[in-house]
């Protein structure tokens, strides 16, 4: 029996064959086509997309199949397709959604589910409540059926997934009605996406800056995107891992600074101007300067909003999470412009992107989305942009930076990610409600912010943030601070005081 599915910060992720299952996907599928329904979007229909992990194409054919029987139309993508490609074609084709199976950076043995609204951004919390009650409801209505003796939920599944030729009717949503079954249609998002992109990316200075690029995809769904784009504007490009690997060569597809060493490596070895890393569905970035070192999002989002407000001379407010560098609150400030502090997830922020006209969106674990582009995290982008700036400025990234130290100072950010067992997490959510002290690691507390986990704002401006993951079972530390040593007492102090 089906239980327990629910989206947690973006979609739903489980383990292949133990939760993640055909039947417990042609479910979630019935539940969003139910959703699509109840909203008027059905005759829009739904684009459907997938990465390069194990059995993430045939369950995409089955997510199409459950559509298409429901009489709602599917866009399915050809190949293995980034998130925020995925997305974008919701734009292209005016769908009414998107389905992407992804289980983005998480180890080989998960697979996860997506719904991306019509508006083409992560889905909003009133959004997913609504699809997780539509399962509940489709669940009991299962198990009443199956008490009748009727056929399972898994007979469904296997039913829905076929292929019918247009014209032919099946059972529909409601019991006698009948659907006419929906047409199918093979996609291929990338040359809209190409498009689009080069109107929000200068490829043209990046051509002419003679620049040389390293690309790692980590063995995802972003193969074939930066190396390419880059390389038609002259780039010279260098690729690696870039065939499809559901094992990601034995790591995770998470392009952070201890994941990226061959990628350093090579930008090293060929004296590149930049090394550009993708998780496994593309909607993150990862970046390497050019004297191998990385640069996380924490320093990447203030240099390119300073970028943006410089060198492009544009102006608007910037969204960030509720864990990300206060970098930008001091640019922003510089500027008089507005700072956004959301709930860690882009659904919030590309909400705010659009409801405020924001100029840049990005988070602390490597998303980000600028004006003009969907609401939702790319990583392509990213790369892009950072491509940009180099060429732009005809300076290492690491310069950039040390300009923005010296005009607004340094701020040092680390995150830690601390395991917990079940009673472990119990204790420390309640130690966090009751968590008001007037003093940390010997700074007074000035601010106790509680929009996800508590976050307290010292004297100095310094900050430590405690919440719990949505995507992997334990806490995060995060701790902003003047110094490295000012840094890892304000850990320490805060790791004591949870006994974590
Ligand atoms: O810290 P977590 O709740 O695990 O979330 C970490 C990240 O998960 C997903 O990738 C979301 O799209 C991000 O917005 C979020 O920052």
């Amino acid at each position: 029996m089906t239980t327990g599915i629910s989206f947690g910060t973006d979609g739903w992720r489980g383990i292949l064959a133990r939760d993640f299952t055909f039947d417990n996907v042609a479910l979630v599928a019935r539940a969003v086509a139910d959703y699509i329904r109840t909203h008027g979007l059905a005759e829009r229909g739904v684009v459907v997309g997938y990465d390069n992990r194990f059995l993430s194409d045939q369950l995409a054919e089955n997510v199409a199949g459950v559509f298409t029987a429901r009489g709602i139309p599917v866009y399915l993508t050809a190949r293995a397709t980034p998130t925020p490609v995925t997305a974008f074609a919701i734009k292209e084709h005016r769908a009414g959604g998107a389905v992407m199976l992804t289980a983005s950076h998480n180890p080989p043995e998960y697979n996860g589910f997506k719904f991306i609204p019509e508006y083409a951004g992560p889905a909003l919390p009133h959004i997913t409540r609504e699809i997780e009650e539509n399962i509940r409801r489709l669940q009991e209505a299962e198990k009443t059926a199956g008490e009748g003796g009727a056929i399972s939920w898994g007979d469904f599944a296997r039913e829905e997934a076929v292929e019918w030729p247009a014209g032919e009717w099946t059972a529909g949503p409601a019991p006698g009605e009948r659907t006419p079954v929906a047409r199918r249609e093979i996609i291929d998002p990338r040359p809209a996406y190409f498009n689009h992109v080069q109107t929000l990316v200068d490829l043209g200075a990046i051509g002419r800056a003679g620049l040389k690029v390293m690309v790692d995809p980590m063995y995802g769904a972003g193969i074939g995107y930066l190396e390419d784009l880059l390389g038609a504007h002259g780039v010279r490009v260098e690729v690696i891992h870039n065939r499809r690997d559901p094992l990601f060569g034995g790591g995770l597809p998470e392009p952070t600074g201890k994941s990226l060493g061959e990628l350093r490596s090579l930008v090293l070895e060929r004296q590149a101007h930049l090394g550009l890393a993708l998780d496994g569905d593309a909607d993150r970035f990862g970046i390497i300067d050019r004297d191998g070192s990385y640069i996380p999002p924490n320093q990447f989002l203030p240099l390119l909003y300073y970028h943006l407000l410089t060198a492009r001379e544009q102006r608007g407010p910037v969204a960030r999470t509720v864990a990300t560098t206060h970098l930008l609150d001091r640019l922003a400030r510089a500027f008089e412009q507005e700072v956004y502090e959301m709930p860690v997830g882009f659904k919030y922020i590309g909400q705010h992107m659009l409801e405020k006209n924001c100029l840049l969106g990005g988070e602390e674990s490597g998303g980000l989305s600028v004006r003009g582009h969907i609401p939702e995290k790319d990583g392509i982008l990213a790369g892009l942009l950072a491509a940009e700036m180099v060429a732009v400025h005809g300076k290492g990234l690491g310069d950039l930076l040390e300009d923005i130290w010296s005009r607004f100072g340094r701020l040092y950010s680390e995150r830690l990610d601390m395991h917990t067992s079940a009673t472990g997490k119990e204790r420390v959510l309640g130690l966090l409600k009751e968590l008001n002290p007037p003093v940390l690691g010997g700074l007074q507390v000035e601010r106790r912010i509680a929009v996800d986990g508590i976050k307290l704002v010292l004297e100095n401006g310094s900050w430590v943030l405690v919440r719990a993951s949505g995507t992997e079972p334990l806490f995060r530390i995060y701790v902003e601070a003047n110094s490295e040593e000012e840094l890892h007492r304000l850990q320490q102090a805060m790791r004591e005081m949870l006994g974590l």
